[in-house]
């Protein structure tokens, strides 16, 4: 499927890979609104890329996934203001893991779901849309185990399951549906760097190792990559997983 001229709306995405996804649609020819609950970070992405892509190509909404009302508010804005809707990008996350363990079930996982959810009511063809892609942002951390981060991990592997379990529903794909799964190891981004932070953290040495020898990636590296998950039509319940010494490898299910 070519984006250009397909409109994608992309949670979390004020900065580092909600940022990158953005801008390599953008590239491309895509309309995409840009949704985040940094306002202020979300405002300034998106008068950079008016600057650089046209103004009529960008929009920003304030969106906190964690509000149904807000997401559904969003959903129906940006498909109004950008003119449809074919691509959504449910990629704001967040790795607490001890006082603020449940956000990170809430953003991650409930988040997920709900703007899933969401993309099908609004693309579906049976409900009035013209089908389309989802791509939901798990993590290397959702497949291999991760003594770092417990409760980030399985909210990651919750976010690969739902989007597998839905890509085998022949009621997706009937109505011009797909739904695919990105699972990066480690990317230069601000939940990265904070990865110092002792909230975010469980054993930072195991994880020093960890990305010793995996390898840090670039945000537009993972971009340019997950754009094959939205381009390849043949792809329905993929897993790509991206990591600096791996490169990119799909998923083997058993
Ligand atoms: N950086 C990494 O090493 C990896 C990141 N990921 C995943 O990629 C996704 C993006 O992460 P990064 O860009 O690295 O993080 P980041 O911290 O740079 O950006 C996350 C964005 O999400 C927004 N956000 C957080 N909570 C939100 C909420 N409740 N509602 C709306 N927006 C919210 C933040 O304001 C921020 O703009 C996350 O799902 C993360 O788990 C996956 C694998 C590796
Ligand atoms: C606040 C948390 C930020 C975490 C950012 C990520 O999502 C990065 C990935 C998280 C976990 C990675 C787990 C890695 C497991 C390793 O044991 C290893 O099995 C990974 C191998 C990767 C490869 O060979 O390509």
């Amino acid at each position: 499927m070519s984006v250009s001229g397909k409109v994608a709306l992309i949670t979390g995405a004020a900065q580092g890979l909600g940022r990158a996804f953005s801008e390599e649609l953008l590239k491309k020819g895509a309309k995409v609104g840009l949704t985040d609950m940094n306002e202020e970070a979300g405002q300034a992405t998106v008068s950079e890329f008016s600057t650089k892509y046209g103004q009529n190509k960008v929009f920003f909404m304030k969106c906190d996934v964690t509000s149904e009302a807000q997401m559904e508010e969003t959903f129906q804005t940006i498909k109004e203001r950008l003119g449809g809707l074919d691509i959504v990008i449910n990629n704001a996350g967040i790795g607490s893991e001890f006082n603020g363990w449940e956000k990170t079930v809430d953003v991650n996982v409930k988040g997920v779901l709900r703007g899933s959810m969401l993309a099908m009511e609004h693309m579906r063809r049976d409900k009035g849309g013209n089908g389309g892609v989802i791509i939901n942002v798990s993590s290397m951390g959702g497949i291999n185990p991760n003594p770092c981060g417990p409760v980030y991990s399985a909210t990651k592997a919750a976010v690969l399951m739902y989007s597998l379990s839905w890509a085998l529903n022949p009621e997706l794909t009937m109505n011009g549906l797909r739904i695919n799964a990105l699972a990066p190891s480690f990317v230069d981004t601000q939940l990265y760097q904070g990865l110092s932070d002792q909230s975010t953290i469980h054993v930072p040495q195991i994880a020093e190792k960890i990305i010793e020898r995996v390898g840090i990636m670039t945000p537009q590296s993972v971009a340019e990559n997950m754009m094959e998950l939205i381009e390849d039509q043949t792809k329905n319940g993929a897993v790509m997983k991206l990591s600096k010494v791996g490169g990119k490898e799909y998923h083997k299910l058993t």
